[in-house]
């Protein structure tokens, strides 16, 4: 088993390390571990890790270095792990994965593999870029690019909360397209979701399974300041997509084309529009608790 661990994920991150080390000793399993040195560099370590024919490899860390471990193990046998070290670890909330270390820990050495289908977004420039929960374009966009990673590494998810009102009087709620298998809509925001959740644990898209083909596509169809504070504080109390001028789609390819509105993927900065989004070439196998409560197909023998 190889961990890559990414120093720059999450808060209190080498403690957690040490006590998933733990675990994982305790439960006879050794584990090599490799850092990550920049953005990108997970996927490199992986992909290496995959040639050289290890069964399991553990992205230690939040949404953004799990999709980056998943883009390198893409097309290869080996396994994904997840150690949950990030800010908001949305993933590891939407496939029921304990937060607690040594508890995540057991899961790597107890738990069944399961298919996880990842999706690809391919930007104008050339760029692919794997994600595996979502990816937004706008308000929530403008939000995770102005974030200062200090800020975050010292509040956590505060930090988003206290960005989003920075970025209230000055974000100018641009409208773009976004056309679902085909059909354009007129919109202020997008978020493209493989999973039913967001931000940590809140509902956006009920009806999302990460294990099926295809998305759910919440639309925002509706911009503005006022509007953007009502759906962030409707966000903790689950009522988002509950909202009047919110509507939830499911599509199979998005295209979101605009001028200079922004995008994220796993909550991390991704770029400005436009970007077309459709499933990765395959699923992968992730380790999850031997009871899941996710739906994920088993793989073939
Ligand atoms: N050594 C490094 N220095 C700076 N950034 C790094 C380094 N290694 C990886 N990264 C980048 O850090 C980004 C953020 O990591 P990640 O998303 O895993 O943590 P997070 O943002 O704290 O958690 P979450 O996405 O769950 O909120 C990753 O997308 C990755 O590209």
């Amino acid at each position: 088993m190889l961990i890559l661990f990414n120093p720059a994920a999450g808060t209190r991150r080498r403690r957690r390390l040490v006590r998933a080390l733990a675990a994982l000793a305790r439960a006879g399993l050794p584990a090599e571990v490799a850092e990550t040195r920049h953005p990108g560099h997970a996927t490199v370590l992986a992909r290496a890790a995959a040639a050289a024919g290890t069964p399991l490899v553990v992205a230690a860390g939040g949404d953004g270095t799990i999709a980056e471990v998943a883009a390198g193990l893409a097309g290869g046998a080996s396994r994904l792990g997840i150690l949950p070290f990030g800010t908001a670890n949305v993933l590891a909330w939407e496939l029921g994965l304990p937060l607690r270390p040594d508890a995540a820990a057991v899961i790597l050495a107890e738990g069944r593999p399961r298919l996880l289908r990842p999706g690809l977004a391919r930007f104008a420039d050339g760029r692919e870029r794997l994600f595996v929960q979502m990816l937004g374009a706008g308000f929530d966009a403008a939000v995770v690019q102005g974030l200062d990673l200090g800020l975050k590494r010292r509040l956590g998810r505060g930090a988003y909360v206290l960005q989003a009102l920075r970025e209230l009087p000055r974000y100018r709620h641009p409208r773009f397209l976004a056309e679902l298998d085909g059909e354009p809509v007129e919109v202020a925001g997008a978020i493209v979701s493989k999973g039913r959740l967001y931000a940590g644990r809140h509902l956006l898209a009920p009806m999302a399974r990460p294990g099926a083909a295809g998305f759910q596509v919440a639309l925002f169809r509706r911009g503005g300041a006022l509007r953007a504070a009502l759906y962030g504080a409707a966000l903790p109390l689950d009522l988002l997509p509950r909202l009047p001028g919110v509507e939830l789609r499911p599509a199979r390819r998005i295209l979101l084309r605009g001028e200079a509105v922004p995008a994220q993927a796993d909550g991390d900065p991704a770029g400005t529009l436009p970007v077309t989004i459709e499933d990765a070439p395959g699923p992968i196998a992730v380790m999850l608790p031997a009871t899941d409560r996710a739906g994920l197909a088993i793989p073939p023998p």
